[in-house]
């Protein structure tokens, strides 16, 4: 075998058979240089690559996961409140379409609730069958239904007799209907979609993420009558959708600077418009939303309407005006579903971080994306993909929800649709490295409807005979979802637990900062480079 077949680069290396002493001095001098330039340029990409690794090692991703209205968003809100402040006042007014979307959505349900009373339409069960489509997983949710216990007085009082007051009333508000559909279009079009009846299955590992079946209907608004079909909710892809839903008008035109400003006039007007609408329907609304007839046909067909998502009733007065300015409180209330995926970038200050006296390059675990998923079943399929390289998950578990059922599959118990959402994630073997944190979400929804009479063992057997309160139920839902994480994840993990009502700003933004702190102290250990 010659030396060509065992090297084929040597004859760029061998030195020619007649070299002088003075050629070879002047080869192994050349060499050496050559060399040295070689390990300089290795250098340099062993600590470019190094770099690399560090940047996408020093950014800390977070997911936030749980069932449809579970307070996803509403958590993302608290951390771009807290720690991105300029974006969070630069988006202000734009929720303020939302928010009076909210309040119309409210108005509109009432009204539909009013005309299928005086058609005498069936009332939906109003009470969660608590029925479990998967008894192996969940247990302990019988299938026979129990509406025995329901807490208002009059479940089965007779049909209210509407007056010609309140056809008046329906009449004068019927422009919200208009309007409602002209925000809807500005704050993004063709987002609404029918949650519809089908089915799609959505795997996460070895255990099934939900198939989807059902209906609903979400912009503030509560589900009505099953009768009328299936549901539509308004939901945006995100934030940034609904910031660049005006923004849409103007760039999809390319005519110029002209057309630009023709395009944003006319978004103005609408907004506009639609402020003048409801300031002028004001008075109606707030009749109608005091009428004792309507608040006994509400309580006859079991709505209430201050539990549900994006509730403004109550502040008509400070919304319904011409220079009506959301406050935060206001935003973090607001509800708007989120379709697909959507990311946010947070970047904590330096001084903020514990991490800053210890030594680390200047922005390591100060970049956070955080990312915010459509929770409603079907949109489960699309999380899949984002669980690799997962810092931590922060799952929404709403546990007020005991009596309510899911509204793409109203067969299902939230809550138990919670536990099967909460397996399939501990169980997952891509996410097994990651720190989960469970929100016990909407304690002072729970505390409200314990004190309304509601009783968790009615619809939980396993509570047995515990005291029905707020306290008890947090410390046995705590427990029971600490009993699955242990049980379904693939290797021991850190986990940590808190009771939430993340409407609450305040005390979320101590929880936030233990999380955020929790959250670096695991980055921090598992950042093997520093
Ligand atoms: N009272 C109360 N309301 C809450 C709480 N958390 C969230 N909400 C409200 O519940 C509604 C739904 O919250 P979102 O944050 O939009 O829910 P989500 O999980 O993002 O829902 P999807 O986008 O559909 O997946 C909003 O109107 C919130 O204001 C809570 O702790 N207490
Ligand atoms: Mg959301």
């Amino acid at each position: 075998m010659g030396a060509f077949e065992r090297d084929p680069f040597a004859i760029f290396t061998t030195p020619p058979p007649d070299e002088t002493p003075q050629e070879k001095t002047l080869r192994e001098r050349r060499e050496v240089e050559e060399k040295r330039v070689s390990d300089g340029i290795d250098e340099e990409i062993k600590a470019e690559k190094a770099a690399l690794k560090k940047t996408q090692k020093s950014v800390v991703k977070v997911l936030l996961l749980g069932q449809s209205e579970s307070g996803k968003s509403t958590t993302l809100k608290n951390f771009r409140m807290k720690y991105a402040r300029a974006a969070w006042k630069a988006e202000r007014l734009f929720w303020r379409a939302v928010i009076q979307l909210n309040l119309i959505r409210s108005i509109i349900t009432v009204l539909d609730t009013l005309q299928a009373e005086s058609e005498q339409l069936p009332i939906t069960p109003p009470l969660p069958l608590p029925l479990s489509s998967h008894p192996s997983h969940a247990p302990d949710f019988p299938r026979d239904s129990i509406d025995s216990d329901f807490p208002d007085d009059e479940p089965r009082a007779s049909p209210i007799q509407l007056s010609q007051k309140h056809d008046l009333l329906k009449l004068r508000l019927g422009p919200l209907r208009r309007v409602e559909k002209d925000l809807k279009r500005r704050l993004g079009d063709g987002s609404e979609e029918d949650l519809g009846y089908g089915a799609a299955a959505g795997v996460l590992g070895e255990t099934s993420l939900g198939d989807d079946s059902g209906t609903g209907d979400g912009v503030g608004a509560v589900s009505i009558s099953s009768r009328r079909g299936p549901r539509k909710e308004f939901g945006v892809r995100g934030w940034k959708q609904v910031l660049e839903g005006p923004l849409a008008v103007i760039n999809s035109n390319t005519g110029g600077v002209a057309d630009a400003q023709e395009a944003a006039k006319a978004c103005a007007a609408v907004l506009n418009e639609a402020t003048g609408v409801i300031v002028s329907c004001k008075e109606d609304m707030r009749a109608l939303w005091a009428d004792e007839d309507v608040k006994a046909v509400l309580r006859r067909r079991r709505i209430r309407m201050e539990d549900s998502a994006g509730f403004f009733l109550n502040d008509l007065d400070r919304i319904a005006t011409r220079n009506y300015e959301p406050s935060d409180d206001d935003i973090v209330r607001a509800r708007l579903r989120t379709t697909g995926i959507q990311e946010y970038k947070i970047h904590f200050g330096k001084d903020t971080s514990f991490l800053s006296n210890v030594g680390l390059q200047p922005d390591f675990g100060q970049e956070w994306i955080l990312y915010d998923v459509g929770g409603s079943r079907t949109a489960r399929n699309a999380w899949l993909p984002y669980f690799e390289a997962v810092n931590a998950c922060i799952f929404l578990a709403p546990i007020s929800c005991f009596d309510e059922r899911l509204l793409e599959d109203p067969r299902v118990n939230r809550l138990e649709d919670s536990f099967l959402l909460w397996k399939a994630v501990c169980s997952s073997k891509i996410l097994a490295k990651s720190t989960m944190i469970l929100f016990l979400n909407k304690c002072d929804l729970l505390k409200r409807k314990l004190k309304g009479g509601a009783h968790v063992r009615t619809f939980l057997p396993s509570y047995a005979d515990r005291p029905n309160d707020a306290v008890a139920v947090v410390k046995y839902l705590r427990e029971k979802f600490k009993d699955i994480l242990r049980q379904q994840s693939p290797e021991p993990r850190v986990s940590y637990f808190y009771a939430t009502s993340v409407t609450d700003t305040k005390a979320t933004a101590t929880t936030l900062n233990t999380v955020r702190d929790s959250i670096l102290r695991e980055h921090l250990k598992n950042a093997d480079f520093v």
